[in-house]
């Protein structure tokens, strides 16, 4: 059987009297992409830390290509790459040298030519690091991080900070590596970067894993539910099992109901009965994923 590239049981991190990461249980397999989503001081660093050696864990029992992190070994080390959050500064460096310093700590790098082209940095190989834009110095972090072929890389918000066309471009070179068999490990606050590179992911909120699965079951599990809304008094009574109707606006109804076509069905008869043709400002709607991350997020608060 293939072994897990990351296991992870009952995980935890206090710093003094406050609970980071709360008995924490996640299992990542060879050649994944997952995502780790939450609202700031979710507790996401503190897990990507302690499982890449930088920090120690209260409690809890944690591998990494098959090894504990706390242990620390040159050659585990080797094997992971780390883009941590924000951007490093490199002095007066170019984006050649800090490559080529760079690689000189492991045993099969890429050359760094290759790196650059791969990061889309071509054009700016003998520029000066400090003379980078803030996109671009995001890239040379995500050169460094992978500049040793590593087999497991994480990723702490790759692409925040950068435009929509450097996202894409990001995205691009995780799936490059994905497809060299790069087991990658990001977090994200965008679940649009989720959906298009993880196949699973888990939310943690408070330090605690609220939920982990495919971006698909995780749109199931809160039960996707469409939404029904028009803007006049009620057409008809609706029976409570078919929908249930939010707030009490007058000249306007909305409903939830996981039958969207059977109560459109009851509305449109009730509105020819009425001999209304066309009913104001009708929309049949499915919340997003984003909606649905946001309902779970907020939630947590109330069972703080
Ligand atoms: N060294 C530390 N001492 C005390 N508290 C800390 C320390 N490091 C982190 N924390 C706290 O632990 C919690 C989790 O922080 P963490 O950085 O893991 O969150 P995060 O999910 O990565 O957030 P973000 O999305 O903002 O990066 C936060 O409340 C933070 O303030």
């Amino acid at each position: 059987m293939m072994q897990s590239a990351i296991t992870v049981s009952g995980l935890r991190k206090v710093y003094g009297d406050f609970v980071a990461v709360d008995d924490l249980d996640l299992r990542i397999e060879s050649g994944e992409v997952f995502a780790f989503l939450g609202p700031n001081g979710a507790g996401k660093t503190t897990t990507i830390d302690i499982l890449t050696g930088a920090q120690r864990r209260t409690s809890g029992s944690v591998s990494v290509l098959g090894q504990d992190p706390q242990h620390d070994e040159r050659e585990w080390r080797a094997r992971i790459g780390v883009v941590p959050q924000g951007t490093a500064s490199y002095a007066d460096l170019t984006v050649r040298e800090v490559i080529d310093h760079f690689s000189a700590f492991y045993p099969d790098p890429f050359p760094t030519g290759q790196l650059i082209d791969m990061v889309g940095l071509g054009a700016k190989t003998t520029t000066l690091t400090n003379k980078l834009s803030g996109g671009q110095r995001r890239r040379l972090d995500v050169a460094v991080g992978v500049v040793g072929r590593p087999r497991l890389v994480f990723l702490d918000e790759p692409t925040t900070g950068l435009d929509p066309e450097a996202r894409r471009e990001a995205w691009d070179l995780v799936r490059l590596l994905t497809h060299e068999g790069v087991t990658t490990v990001l977090t994200t606050h965008y679940l649009d970067e989720a959906q298009e590179l993880a196949q699973r992911a888990g939310i943690i909120v408070h330090g605690r894993m609220l939920h982990v699965g495919t971006l698909d079951e995780l749109a199931r599990m809160t039960g996707r539910r469409y939404r029904v809304s028009y803007a006049l008094d009620p057409l008809v009574e609706v029976p409570s099992d078919l929908a249930e109707r939010l707030g009490s606006e007058p000249h306007r109804c909305e409903y939830t109901t996981d039958e969207p076509t059977a109560l459109l069905r009851l509305l449109l008869d009730a509105a020819k009965r009425q001999g209304i043709a066309e009913i104001p400002g009708l929309q049949v709607s499915q919340p997003s994923l984003e909606q649905i991350y946001l309902n779970m997020v907020e939630q947590t608060k109330d069972h703080r």
